[in-house]
């Protein structure tokens, strides 16, 4: 089946899990409660949906099976894992860099300005996030440029969660969010004067697939930017060891294929994109690492407030998160899968860190490009 095609049965057994799982909870802006007011059976179902995608061992062939069910991938996922997000880590579902002494709050925004400074966002301009979570980047870049943002998105729940926020931050005139599936994006052509992706176009099937659709919907002479998530020319796709790490990022993450960095260079390239600007930000000398809150560094703590934040996402928290949850679903007031969630999303954290470590994996990989004006 070709990347892009999608099993109707797929997207109809997608639409009533959520319906049965998410409820109501959506309208609940605290994430935590969010998670405790699901549906426990269409819960415990979309965790089994979820790592039956992972049954399947480390081969190519099963990365292909698995990208031709990215949708239900992808959703499942993000189905299971968003409320756990914002509760662990921020409304940013993103990496960033770290200045020294900067909080993850900060440093998450500025990461998000600085896209929207080198694709050269102006006030009143029209702007796509693809793949855009629950929309805080949306919201603090439509503040910061006075630009108006359109959010992309496949999963309901987000786009639920998304609408909620910019409402409650009266921001609804400003971003606007829609469902849709980025391997068939539902606008006209040149209708953005630029369009971003922050570390969400990894969960495409295909990266050529998914930037020519970014092409399509950008006005000729447009920019669009992106932090890319890709294995850097360090990785050996030979070594047994380098194929764990890949592996264990795509399970922990809700990726069907995470591919070289050159490869995702040449699908921009291939998608008919001029690129004109390149670099895995990851390789500067940063002092602090971007992975650092992941890996519980406890060198780049500089107030109580980053020790707390950060205490909870070494190892040691996420498995007191687990016990947590664990105990929560025994007297059932998680639903029942929460607890293997969090393990497996922590499992991925593992691998995040083993990965940035190493220099064989990098969230940031920085494409600027544009689309010619002819
Ligand atoms: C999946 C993609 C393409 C981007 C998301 C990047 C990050 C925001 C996430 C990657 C790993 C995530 C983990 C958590 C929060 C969000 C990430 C950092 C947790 C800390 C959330 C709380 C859980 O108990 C543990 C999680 C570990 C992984």
């Amino acid at each position: 089946m070709a990347p892009g095609a999608l099993l109707q049965e797929d997207i109809d057994r997608d639409a009533s899990f959520v319906k049965a799982m998410h409820g109501n909870s959506a309208e609940q802006r605290n994430a935590f409660i969010s998670m405790l007011k699901k549906d426990g059976q269409a819960h415990r179902m979309v965790t089994d949906e979820y790592l039956k995608h992972w049954e399947t061992e480390n081969t190519e062939e099963a990365r292909e099976g698995r990208k031709a069910k990215y949708m239900s991938l992808v959703n499942n996922y993000y189905d299971l894992a968003t409320d756990l997000y914002e509760e662990g880590w921020a409304q940013s579902f993103h990496f960033c860099r770290f200045a020294v002494g900067e909080s993850l709050l900060q440093a998450l925004a500025r990461h998000e300005h600085y896209l929207a400074y080198r694709i050269n966002i102006q006030e009143g301009m029209k702007v796509l996030d693809v793949g855009c979570g629950v929309g805080r980047p949306a919201r603090e870049i439509a503040t910061f440029t006075g630009c108006n943002v359109v959010g992309l998105n496949n999963n309901s729940y987000q786009i639920e969660r998304a609408r909620g926020y910019a409402k409650k931050e009266g921001l609804a005139d400003k971003v606007s969010f829609v469902k849709g599936d980025f391997m068939n994006i539902d606008f006209p052509e040149n209708s953005f004067d630029a369009v971003y992706a922050i570390e969400a176009t990894v969960h495409a099937p295909s990266l050529q697939g998914v930037y020519e659709q970014i092409h399509r919907v950008l006005k000729p002479g447009g920019t669009f930017g992106v932090f890319e998530w890709v294995m850097t020319d360090k990785y050996d796709d030979t070594n047994p060891e380098h194929r764990a790490i890949r592996l264990g990022i795509e399970r922990g993450d809700g990726i069907a294929n995470m591919t070289p960095r050159k490869h995702a260079l040449q699908a921009i390239k291939a998608a008919g994109f001029t690129v004109e600007y390149e670099e895995d930000l990851a390789a500067r000398p940063d002092p602090v690492p971007w992975y650092y809150p992941l890996a519980g560094d406890f060198r780049h703590i500089r107030s109580l407030w980053d020790l707390l934040s950060v205490l909870r996402l070494t190892t040691v928290g996420r498995v007191a998160m687990g016990t947590l949850l664990k105990a929560l679903e025994t007297v059932r007031m998680a639903p029942a899968g929460t607890a293997e969630t969090a393990h497996e999303l922590s499992l991925g954290a593992d691998n995040l860190v083993a990965g940035g470590k190493a220099g064989l994996f990098t969230p940031m990989y920085l494409m600027i490009a544009k689309k010619s004006k002819a």
